[in-house]
């Protein structure tokens, strides 16, 4: 397939410039990512089929569609994650600031430290102290001194919406926290890495009404300074932070999922192109 071509179909349609304020100013955010010809393999079953997409600076865009449609799938190509899995592997092109990030030289661990990943389920390392749990992928890097680590983890517990909670207690266990907190802690030892990229599938699937509140307020601050990709269940949250919206659909069992439809949030809720994601944004399957 000829790439050009392929980006140029991933950009949101605009055919509907005069009926919508949002969609007249346009957006002259720079592609951070881009996703060109994308198929995803477990094996020789072939999970994503032929996805491309662009993906916006200091925009956050959802990943939505009906369970198994591939969107875990996919958020993993883009930090070289998927391929940790046996057998697993992609073709077509990943592009993070027009480096291709499958290029034979190009080193995974990099990579994934340049395109964070945020987990379903909160992860801090059950051992160390609220302050370690941030700064444990630092430990990795060069020596630092102890101010510049308190000025980070301050930092990256502020932009997580974390800091007020827990600057009184940060010798205390990182596993001390409730979920939603453990789970903004991880979104800060992300931070601390200083990706350009945030990745994040489910962030908030177990959390309750409040705490996935914080987990959007502190989505919306990272927006920012930084380039926020989601995958989520929940509809209204999908349109309450992003810009952008990307309906993954499968037509049949044991088919590939497909990127159905991509465009701007207001769009694909209100004026999707297809029916399909019609019915999935209204509720009426999935
Ligand atoms: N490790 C794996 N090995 C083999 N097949 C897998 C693996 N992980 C996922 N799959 C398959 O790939 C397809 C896409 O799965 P994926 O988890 O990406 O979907 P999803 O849209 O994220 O689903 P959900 O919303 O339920 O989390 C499914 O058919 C799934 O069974």
């Amino acid at each position: 397939m000829e790439p050009k071509k392929t980006l140029q179909q991933a950009e949101p349609r605009r055919g509907r410039t005069e009926e919508t304020g949002a969609m007249r100013r346009g957006d002259d955010a720079p592609a951070v990512m881009t996703v060109e010809g994308l198929n995803m393999y477990y094996g020789s079953f072939m999970a994503l089929k032929d996805v491309s997409m662009i993906i916006r600076r200091n925009r956050i865009t959802a990943l939505i569609g009906p369970s198994g449609c591939g969107k875990s799938t996919f958020i993993r190509s883009l930090n070289r994650m998927h391929e940790i899995v046996p057998g697993a592997r992609v073709e077509g092109r990943v592009t993070l600031d027009g480096e291709d990030i499958y290029a034979p030289e190009v080193d995974p661990v990099r990579v994934r430290r340049r395109v964070g990943m945020v987990f379903q389920k909160p992860n801090p390392f059950p051992t160390m102290s609220i302050y370690d749990n941030v700064i444990a992928g630092l430990k990795l890097g060069r020596k630092r001194k102890k101010s510049e680590l308190d000025e980070i983890v301050e930092r990256t517990l502020r932009q997580a919406a974390l800091w007020d909670e827990v600057k009184n207690k940060l010798g205390e266990s990182g596993t001390s926290l409730s979920g939603g907190q453990q789970q903004r802690l991880c979104i800060a030892r992300t931070l601390a890495l200083e990706p350009e990229v945030i990745l994040m599938d489910e962030p908030a699937s177990a959390l309750d009404p409040v705490s996935t509140q914080k987990i959007e307020d502190a989505m919306l601050e990272l927006k920012e300074q930084y380039t926020v990709v989601i995958v989520t269940h929940n509809m209204q949250q999908a349109a309450r932070v992003s810009d952008y919206t990307g309906f993954f659909f499968i037509e049949d069992m044991g088919q590939p999922g497909q990127l159905w439809e991509f465009g701007e949030t207001e769009k694909i809720f209100s004026n999707p192109d297809r029916k399909e994601t019609e019915d999935y944004v209204t509720g009426r399957f999935g």
